[in-house]
C-alpha cells in the first residue's frame, strides 16, 4: 500500500527527505481486531502497567550501566489496546495481544532454525510508550484536526485520546487545539497550499533529577516543535506564531499550574512537496537542550536529531547490547544519529575508541552537547564523522573490533553488506593490502577527507590508526523485520558471519513491528576449515 503522502508515519520515509531523519511509525498491515468479548475487558489502570525504569540518574555520567528497575506487576494489567480512535487512526494495527506482535512467533522461529538458544522477547509497556509523535495539523481554527492520516487518505484522523502516546504528548496536543481556536490560527491546507500551522513534534523528556525516579516518566514533559508556514520569522503571519507560542508557554510551562511543556521551537516550510521540515529552525521559549538518559549516559536531542520513540524499550535495548561489547573494545558505531550508543557504551570504560558515523550533519550538535558530559579521563577516544556510510564503509570498517549497525527501516545498504562479507571472508592479507592503498589514494576521495576534518574528536588521545584490526562482531539493530531477513542470509550466505545471539523489543504495541538485536561473530579462516573438515568427514 502507498504511503499517504504529506505525513511520514507509513512507512518511514528516506533520510533524504527529511531535515530530521527519524525512525517512523511502523507500516501497517492487516488490521486485527478482537472477537467479540463475553464481557466487557475491566479498563486497564494505566499507570500500573510493567515499566522498566532506568534507575537513579544523575548529572555526572556513571563508569557502569545502571541497573534496570522493572516495578511489580499489576495482576490486573490488560494487553488489550481499547482505543476510541481505533477504527479511524492508522497508528495501531491490533487492538489485543500488545504483548506480543503477530510476527513474534516468525521471529522466534527465525533465530531457533538458525541455531540461537538464547533468544529473549521484552514486551516492555503496553500502552503510553510513545515519546515522539510527528502530527499533521488540518481541518479549521474552529474544529482544528490534531493526528495521523487515516489509511491510504491525506485525511487527518484526530486522536486526542491516543493510547499510544505518552500521556503528556495527549495533554499538550489538547492544549494546541485550545490554543488554534482562541488565536484563530489557520490549519494547513494541503490543496491550497495555505494556512498557518502545518505539523507539530512532540518530544518527551523524562529527564528530571529533582523528582523520585518512579516518578520520571509519568512527570515527562514535551519539547513542542511547531512547524509554520513561512520562509522564516520575518513573515507576515510571524506574529501569531510568537502568540502561539506564548500562550502554549503561558498555560503549559513552568509558571503554569501542570508544567507540560518543557520548550517551544520553531520550524518554517513553505514546500508543496510531503517534507515535514524545512532546513529552519529556531528556538522560540524554554530550555535549549532536551536532556534525556540513555543507556547510563546523558543525552541531547535537539529536535532535528533523530531519536528513539520507544524511551523504556530502548533503554533496555541498550542494556542489553553492552553485554555484547568485550572490554577494550574498538568500536564503529554507523548510522550512529547523535550517538546515543557509541557515547554510553564509551561512558561504560570498555572501549578504547568509539567511531559514530552519520549522514545528518544537524546530529553533530547533539552529539557535541552530549560528549561534554561524559566524565574526564575515559579512556576512550571518541569521535563523530558526518558521512554516508554506504560510500566506501571498509574505510570506516578499518581499526575496529566491532561494528554496530543500527540502519532505517529498509535496512543495510548493499555496499555495506558486501563490506561486512568481504571484511569477513577475505584472507587477511589481501586486506592489509587494500588499507596501504586506501591511504595513498585518501587525498582523491574528498569525502572520507571532509568526514575527517569535520569529525569531532572527544578526549586526548591521539586517534587510533590501526589498520591491522577488523571486526570479529557484529551488532546489528533493527527496526525493519523484513529487511532484516534479507541482510541477515546475505551475511551469512558468504559463511562470512555466524549468528549468534538474539533479542528481540516490543518497541512497537499496537502494531506488527518488532526491534531486534542480533549479535554475529566473524567466523574465522581456521574455524571454517575446521567446520569443513567435520563435515567431510560425517559425510565419509
Ligand atoms: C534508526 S536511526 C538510529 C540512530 C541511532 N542509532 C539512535 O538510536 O539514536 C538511523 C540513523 O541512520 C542515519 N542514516 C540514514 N542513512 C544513512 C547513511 N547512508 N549513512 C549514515 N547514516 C545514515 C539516519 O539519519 C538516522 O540517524
Amino acid at each position: 500500500m502507498p504511503p499517504p503522502a504529506g505525513l511520514l508515519p507509513w512507512p518511514a520515509p528516506s533520510a533524504a527527505r527529511l531535515a530530521a531523519p527519524t525512525r517512523t511509525r511502523p507500516p501497517p498491515r492487516t488490521r486485527v481486531r478482537p472477537p467479540p468479548p463475553p464481557a466487557p475487558p475491566p479498563p486497564p489502570p494505566p499507570r500500573l502497567e510493567p515499566v522498566v525504569v532506568v534507575a537513579p540518574s544523575t548529572t555526572t555520567v556513571t563508569a557502569t550501566l545502571p541497573p534496570i528497575i522493572t516495578p511489580t506487576l499489576s495482576p490486573s494489567t490488560s494487553t488489550c489496546l481499547e482505543c476510541v480512535h481505533f477504527n479511524s487512526c492508522s497508528g495501531c494495527t491490533h487492538e489485543v495481544d500488545l504483548d506480543k506482535p503477530p510476527v513474534l512467533q516468525e521471529v522466534e522461529n527465525f533465530f531457533k532454525g538458525h541455531g540461537v538458544g538464547d533468544f529473549t522477547f521484552s514486551r516492555g509497556r503496553l500502552r503510553e510508550w510513545r515519546c515522539r509523535a510527528k502530527l499533521a495539523i488540518r481541518g479549521t481554527p474552529e474544529n482544528p484536526l490534531i493526528g495521523l492520516y487515516q489509511e491510504g487518505t491525506h485525511a487527518v484522523a484526530d486522536i486526542p485520546e491516543c493510547r499510544a502516546h505518552h500521556p503528556s504528548i495527549n495533554a499538550t496536543v489538547k492544549l494546541l487545539r485550545q490554543a488554534i481556536s482562541e488565536l484563530n490560527i489557520e490549519p494547513f491546507d494541503e490543496d491550497a497550499s495555505t494556512g498557518e500551522l502545518r505539523y507539530v513534534q512532540m518530544a518527551v523528556t523524562t529527564y528530571n533529577t529533582s523528582i523520585p525516579v518512579a516518578k520520571r516518566y509519568e512527570q515527562g514533559r514535551v519539547q513542542v516543535s511547531l512547524v509554520w508556514n513561512s520562509r522564516d520569522e520575518r513573515s507576515k503571519n510571524a506574529e501569531k506564531l510568537s502568540l502561539l507560542s506564548e500562550f502554549l508557554w503561558r498555560n503549559g510551562g513552568p509558571r503554569s499550574n501542570v508544567h507540560l511543556i518543557h520548550s517551544i521551537w520553531a520550524n518554517f516550510q513553505t514546500s508543496t512537496s510531503n517534507i515535514i521540515f524545512g532546513h529552519k529552525w529556531r528556538h522560540l521559549i524554554g530550555e535549549n537542550d532536551l536532556w534525556e538518559r540513555y543507556g547510563g549516559v546523558d543525552i541531547s536531542l535537539d529536535p532535528y536529531s533523530f531519536g528513539q520513540a520507544n524511551t523504556l524499550s530502548f533503554n533496555a535495548l541498550l542494556h542489553t547490547l553492552h553485554k555484547y561489547v568485550p572490554r577494550g573494545s574498538t568500536v564503529v558505531d554507523l548510522y550512529s544519529g547523535a550517538g546515543v550508543i557509541g557515547l554510553s557504551l564509551a561512558a561504560s570504560k570498555k572501549c578504547r575508541s568509539v567511531k559514530c558515523v552519520e549522514i545528518n550533519k544537524l546530529s553533530k550538535m547533539s552529539f557535541e552537547k552530549s560528549a561534554s558530559r561524559l566524565p574526564p579521563n575515559l579512556g576512550c577516544t571518541i569521535t563523530w564523522h558526518n558521512t554516508d556510510a554506504s560510500v566506501e564503509p571498509v574505510h570506516w570498517l578499518e581499526g575496529s573490533s566491532v561494528v554496530i549497525v543500527d540502519p532505517p527501516r529498509k535496512g543495510l545498504h548493499p555496499s555495506v553488506i558486501c563490506a561486512l562479507q568481504k571484511v569477513a571472508l577475505s584472507e587477511r592479507k589481501a586486506y592489509k593490502a587494500k588499507s596501504t592503498l586506501t591511504k595513498v589514494k585518501d587525498e582523491k576521495r574528498p569525502w572520507i577527507l571532509r568526514a575527517r576534518e569535520a569529525a569531532v574528536q572527544v578526549d586526548s588521545t591521539p586517534l587510533e590508526g590501526s589498520s591491522e584490526t577488523w571486526p570479529e562482531t557484529l551488532i546489528y539493530i533493527s527496526c525493519g523485520w523484513d529487511s532484516f531477513k534479507k541482510d541477515c542470509k546475505s551475511l551469512m550466505s558468504s559463511k562470512a558471519w555466524h549468528l549468534q545471539n538474539a533479542h528481540a523489543f516490543n518497541f512497537f504495541p499496537g502494531t506488527d513491528s518488532i526491534e531486534v538485536l542480533a549479535i554475529f561473530k566473524r567466523e574465522s579462516e581456521a574455524v571454517q576449515k575446521k567446520k569443513k573438515k567435520a563435515k567431510k568427514k560425517k559425510a565419509k
